[in-house]
């Protein structure tokens, strides 16, 4: 049982610990009220951030559009190296060969003259369809210092801590569908002067968050059992909630939010 005076992410480097004291008899929540419990973290999600409230709006200027992509591609190159530090630490094959299509995804794949350009590529592709050059995004010139600090720590969770926890950590996509839908239903009314095919990037992540999602779920509900472990599990999924919440304080700061 880890106790109170463990900090949240298992490594000596971090923040003090923000555990609350926890009832050493509380029981376990079933698999439905643990999910429950999960799902209920959303209420913290960066969909409720001003940035993105105004981004989603129609609020954002193109300056402001640019800075986010050019920002969130930090993330978007992070999350095959994050997902590659899970499959280093995983010893079991069954989830491996699963997680490996999350990889593929980002990463692209060219096997069996079957081809995919991949997620980071479109991402790409959104960033030349909001006035990017290629060159601006992929030189990371945009990337502000706080949003490569946020990022790294996610990178360097999933490097460091046991891969169930690292899995748990990428249940942020609980809620990403909704977010992304989000921006197809906004943008292409808000934002005429974009591309529509610029916003293919959203459409795919649709489907595969949530094929994301069902794997990361089962592994989490069937790792975490006892009431401690679950709610280790909440404070993992709020970390990573943090992390992607200081992602869009570090733009809002930098850009601004208009009202
Ligand atoms: O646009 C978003 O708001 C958003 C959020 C998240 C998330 O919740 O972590 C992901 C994505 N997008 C995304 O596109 C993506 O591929 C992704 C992978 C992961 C992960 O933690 O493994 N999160 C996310």
């Amino acid at each position: 049982m880890s106790t109170a005076t463990g900090n949240r992410f298992g490594t000596p480097f971090n923040a003090p610990a923000t555990f609350r004291p926890r009832d050493p008899d509380a029981p376990a929540w079933d698999r439905v009220a643990f999910e429950a419990h999960l799902r209920e973290q959303g209420r913290s999600y960066h969909i409720h951030h001003p940035f993105n409230v105004m981004l989603n709006t129609g609020k954002a200027s193109p300056e402001q559009i640019r800075g986010w992509v050019a920002n969130r591609f930090y993330y978007q190159i992070a999350i095959p190296v994050k997902d590659a530090a899970v499959l280093a630490n995983c010893p079991d094959r069954e989830v491996r060969r699963e997680w490996i299509q999350r990889i593929l995804d980002h990463d692209g794949f060219e096997i069996g003259g079957v081809k995919d350009a991949g997620g980071i590529e479109a991402w790409i592709r959104l960033g030349l369809a909001v006035g990017l050059t290629r060159e601006e995004i992929t030189d990371l010139r945009h990337v502000i210092p706080a949003v490569r600090f946020a990022v790294d720590a996610y990178v360097n969770f999933a490097r460091h801590a046991p891969w169930q926890e690292a899995v748990c950590s990428s249940l942020t996509e609980l809620f990403a569908p909704e977010i992304h839908k989000q921006r197809l239903a906004t943008w292409p009314e808000h934002y005429g002067w974009i591309e529509t095919t610029g916003l293919q990037y959203f459409r795919n992540r649709v489907s595969q968050a949530r094929r994301d999602v069902e794997q990361g779920l089962a592994v989490t509900l069937d790792h975490f059992r006892s009431r401690d472990q679950q709610e280790r599990a909440l404070e993992i999924l709020r970390f990573k909630l943090d992390i992607l919440w200081a992602m869009n304080d570090a733009m809002a700061q930098r850009y601004g939010v208009n009202a």
